[in-house]
């Protein structure tokens, strides 16, 4: 019998060490075949080659063209105007040929088509700070959320919000009032509180921040029922958690950020700050979030129980009610529920808060529009004051209605969107029509374009609201007016904009948060006077952020100068 020698140490860690070297031979041999398909093979078969677009070196990637607000509205015009409303631009090299279209048919095609989903490095990066949450889903699993919580954002559900709008508005009026013109040097600040500059007459307040806080707690107890009460101070953990880690994702991800969406065990091996605070964080706002979920289950099974019908229509309680649904096929599991509760928290609050500081941002630089807009408002407070109602629905609906504000709403909204731009990528192969045919780069004319499966497309959202030849030539000129004379074209977008997207993953609180900065306004312009305190530029990360220019490092925003409206000037 032939007998087996054991080997030695030495010999083991040989062959341990030709097969490490084997496998890296063959990971380096699969990952150079991928680069090579990618930047040499692959590239020449792309249909999108064909289009006509900007042309780059190599390596060089037109992001910053696309996705920096302070390059972006001269390039999606100058190449609007060079190769016609469809064209395609580089994203990590020449090899890398992405759509970008500002061509309704197109977009709609797109955004209304299920080959076309959210990337997966777009899917994780956002995972990973709201989880699976309806933002990462698609087909049916998000059309069954979709149906879910749609009975939340019915006109009827966002008018029964209206006192807690209310209330909000007016503590914040209050908070701002307190600011001015009393200087208290000892009121303490907290670490995210910017030094509001006092004059003795008005104040420098950072608006961002407070209509920040403002959105918060009002979409905490809207579709929470949790109290953040940060208006009153910014102390609450939970909220602190949120705030900590949405400033932490909203620096610009550099080479680290975009390399750990592709390796997340980078993240792992060497945890940085934002890492850390996230983690940090997310321990928070789960513990939290489980402990409410607990509550609210509790409440409504004991309604069930009782064989009472669910009476609420907030967020939470229909998703709960997904939750314990007793189809399995609706049911919608713990943690999913977790993650949503995180999401709709981001999506309600940060968005409706860069909007309507932008707004407010818009009234300053346009005092005109600003008086004319206090005008209308003040008559109605008038109106409102002598009538028998004190329904305070009945006030809301008659601000809702007040046309100029309604104008003013949409053209900041429009001039300004939160979200930048959206993106997504073709599942399959596919042809996409056009309602304005491009010239191709070999001079012949086309009415479609074909795309080929796994191709990106970036949908400017910028872009297509501050486009002259949808606009007109005072595109990107603040004015009101142009909703009221009736020039805006008619578009597929929801509230005639592309700022809330549109299609089966358009945004479903555009109705609330229009709602809610109208109020909010309504109840602030009768009592303060808005004018510019710094230059302010935009910012690109999650969303289009006003930074004080030369100033980036603060971080964003919004410094207005605010005063009491004086009565004698009524
Ligand atoms: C001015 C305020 C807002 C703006 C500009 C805005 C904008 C958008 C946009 C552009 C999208 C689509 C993103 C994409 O297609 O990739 C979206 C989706 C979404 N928004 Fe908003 N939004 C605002 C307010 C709100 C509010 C108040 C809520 C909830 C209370 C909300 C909840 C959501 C949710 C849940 C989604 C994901 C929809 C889906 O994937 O099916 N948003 N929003």
């Amino acid at each position: 019998m032939a007998t087996v020698t054991p080997l030695s140490p030495a010999q083991v860690l040989v062959l341990i060490f030709k097969a490490c070297l084997i496998v890296v031979v063959l990971l380096l041999g699969r990952g150079l075949y991928w680069l090579l398909h990618l930047v040499v093979l692959a590239p020449p078969f792309d249909p999108l080659r064909h289009l006509p677009g900007p042309e780059g070196k190599a390596f060089q990637n037109h992001f910053r063209e696309v996705m920096d607000p302070n390059k972006s509205v001269n390039s999606h015009e100058q190449w609007t105007k060079s190769f016609g409303k469809t064209f395609r631009f580089h994203g990590f090299g020449k090899h890398d040929y992405r759509l970008m279209s500002l061509d309704a048919r197109a977009l709609s095609h797109i955004l209304n088509s299920p080959i076309y989903e959210k990337p997966w490095q777009t899917r994780r990066f956002l995972g990973r700070l709201l989880g699976r949450g309806i933002f990462a889903m698609e087909g049916d699993e998000h059309r069954s959320l979709r149906k879910f919580i749609a009975p939340a954002f019915s006109t009827r559900s966002i008018r029964g919000l209206t006192p807690i709008f209310l209330q909000k508005a007016e503590e914040l009026r209050d908070r701002w009032d307190l600011l001015l013109p009393v200087v208290s040097p000892s009121r303490p600040l907290s670490p995210y509180e910017p030094k509001d500059v006092h004059d003795g007459q008005s104040a420098v307040i950072d608006v961002l921040n407070w209509l920040s806080r403002a959105t918060f707690d009002i979409i905490g107890i809207a579709g929470f029922d949790y109290q953040f009460n940060s208006l009153e101070d910014e102390t609450e953990e939970v909220y602190l958690a949120y705030r900590k880690m949405f400033d932490a994702a909203d620096r610009a991800p550099g080479f680290k950020g975009l390399a750990q969406i592709f390796f997340p065990i980078i993240e792992k091996i060497f945890p940085d700050e934002t890492s850390r605070i996230t983690t940090a964080s997310l321990k928070t706002v789960t513990a939290a979030g489980k402990t409410l979920i607990e509550n609210k289950k509790a409440l409504i099974l004991a309604e069930k129980a009782s064989g009472q019908a669910p009476k609420e229509k907030s967020i939470i309680s229909l998703l709960i009610n997904a939750n314990v649904s007793e189809d399995p096929s609706q049911r919608l599991s713990d943690e999913h529920l977790l993650d949503q509760l995180s999401t709709f928290l981001f999506a309600g609050s940060d968005s409706t808060a860069v909007g309507m500081a932008w707004c407010i941002h818009h009234l300053s630089l346009n005092p005109d529009v600003q008086s004319r807009l206090r005008k209308e408002i003040l008559r109605l407070h008038e109106i409102s004051s002598e009538a028998v109602s004190e329904d305070r629905h009945d006030f809301a609906d008659s601000v809702d209605a007040l046309p100029y504000l309604d104008a003013v709403v949409r053209e900041a909204l429009r001039l300004s969107p939160p979200a930048h731009g959206a993106i997504r990528v073709a599942t399959q192969n596919d042809v996409i029509p056009l309602s304005e045919p491009i010239v191709m780069k070999d001079g012949s004319v086309a009415t479609e374009v074909n795309i080929r499966k796994g191709s990106f497309v970036h949908i400017p959202i910028e872009g297509v609201n501050l486009s002259s030849s949808i606009w007109g030539e005072d595109s990107l000129k603040f004015n009101p007016d142009r909703w009221i004379e009736g020039q805006t074209p008619t578009h597929p977008g929801l509230a005639n904009l592309m700022t809330f997207s549109f299609g089966p993953h358009s945004c479903p609180g555009w109705k609330f948060a229009i709602f809610e900065t109208k109020l909010i306004l309504a109840v602030l312009l009768p009592h303060f006077v808005f004018s510019p305190a710094e230059e302010i530029k935009k910012y690109n990360a999650i969303l289009t952020r006003p930074y004080v220019y030369n100033k980036y490092e603060l971080g964003p925003q919004l410094p207005v100068r605010v005063g009491r409206y004086q009565a004698e000037s009524k």
